[in-house]
């Protein structure tokens, strides 16, 4: 479904002697299997966005190839926007019809009949729970509903590969576990392919068959969640001492089985491999040594303990610290044409 191979992108930024070179997306290699579920994660200017371009033809690659559903994006960009359906950041701009029109031209415009599209768009307005919508102009509605009129907009057609870049953006919590669902139905009932960035470690955790972590333009791990979070860390262990006096006994017993221990106050952290093994027996040893506990916690390994370990960074500080940076002036870069849509 799509394959790609050493793909580059870098961009001019700045001018004079401020001129530099990014390296947005710095050798990526992917294959995505037909029917796969595939979430992009990773910080603010990773590179999810401009490699998502690339696949969709809307960037050129500066080095590497790629192919999407067997066409070359570069070479055969027309066939690859007509066999795609893509959902960008950045959404949609709409003109002055109404949202209903909009929607079907949209899917006359990848070859739908004029009722079909009707039809399939009034059914995706009613599972995107934008039902009475069909009327309304688009710059009339709310932010979640146009964010949801752009998921329309790119599966009226019913593409058997789908590109959603941050879909859920935006939306509320009750809208977004609406879309959730959808996406899972695109698989299960249409056995679509879907490509999903996303800034959300719960989303892509709870969507994804393989989970593709993206950091400084390089794929720096790409597995299930479950080995993701299997193989990289381990569980917390979190214990809450009742007396200060047996912090320091405390810490010792708990670094027999556990990495990474730490004390703050009368708590006192580590993180073991599996902690329904070896939870027991630390007990067991904290209860000879006359140390009574006021509670133990134990925390599987989320994505952001994933991310922690393989880039020394937590997603969610890389975002802050990125956020810092969103007004550098850059120049900009032409767009390698825009799909029809
Ligand atoms: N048109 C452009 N000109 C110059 N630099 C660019 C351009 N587009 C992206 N970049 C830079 O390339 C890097 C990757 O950006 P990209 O938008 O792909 O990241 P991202 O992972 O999608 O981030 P976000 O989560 O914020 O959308 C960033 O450093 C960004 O500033």
């Amino acid at each position: 479904m799509i394959h790609a191979r050493g793909l580059v992108q870098t961009f001019q930024t700045g001018r004079g002697k401020q001129k530099r070179e990014v390296r947005a997306v710095d050798g990526v290699d992917l294959d995505i299997a037909e029917g796969e579920v595939v979430g992009f994660l990773g910080p603010n200017g990773a590179g999810k966005t401009t490699t998502l371009r690339m696949l969709t033809t809307l960037l050129r690659p500066t080095a590497g190839t790629a192919t999407v559903n067997g066409y070359d994006v570069v070479r055969e960009s027309v066939m690859v926007r007509r066999s795609i359906g893509y959902v960008s950041q950045a959404g949609g701009t709409f003109s002055q019809a109404q949202a209903g029109d909009e929607v079907v031209d949209h899917g006359m415009l990848y070859g739908m009949s004029r009722s079909r599209a009707t039809t399939r768009g009034k059914e995706l307005f009613t599972q995107l729970q934008l039902d009475g919508l069909w009327e309304r102009m688009p710059k009339n509605m709310s932010g979640g509903q146009k964010r949801r009129l752009d998921i329309v907009m790119g599966l009226v057609h019913d593409p058997t590969l789908v590109f959603l870049d941050e879909p859920t953006t935006g939306l509320d919590p009750q809208a977004r576990a609406n879309l959730w669902d959808h996406i899972r139905r695109l698989r299960t009932d249409n056995g679509a392919t879907v490509f999903l960035t996303t800034h959300y470690l719960d989303e892509a955790d709870e969507l994804s068959d393989r989970i593709l972590i993206i950091d400084n333009g390089r794929i720096v791990a790409a597995d299930t969640p479950d080995n993701l979070k299997a193989q990289v860390s381990g569980d917390l262990v979190d214990l809450e001492i009742a007396d200060d006096a047996f912090v320091p006994v405390s810490a010792e017993k708990l670094a027999t089985i556990a990495t990474e221990v730490e004390t703050d106050g009368r708590r006192v952290r580590g993180r073991v491999r599996r902690a329904g093994r070896e939870v027991p027996g630390l007990l067991r040893d904290l209860d000879a040594a006359g140390v009574s506990l006021d509670s133990i916690e134990v925390i599987r390994p989320t994505l952001d303990d994933v991310f922690l370990t393989l880039t020394g960074r937590s997603l969610r500080d890389a975002q802050d610290e990125q956020s810092t940076d969103d007004d550098v002036v850059v120049e900009q870069v032409p767009a390698q044409g825009v799909p029809q849509s």
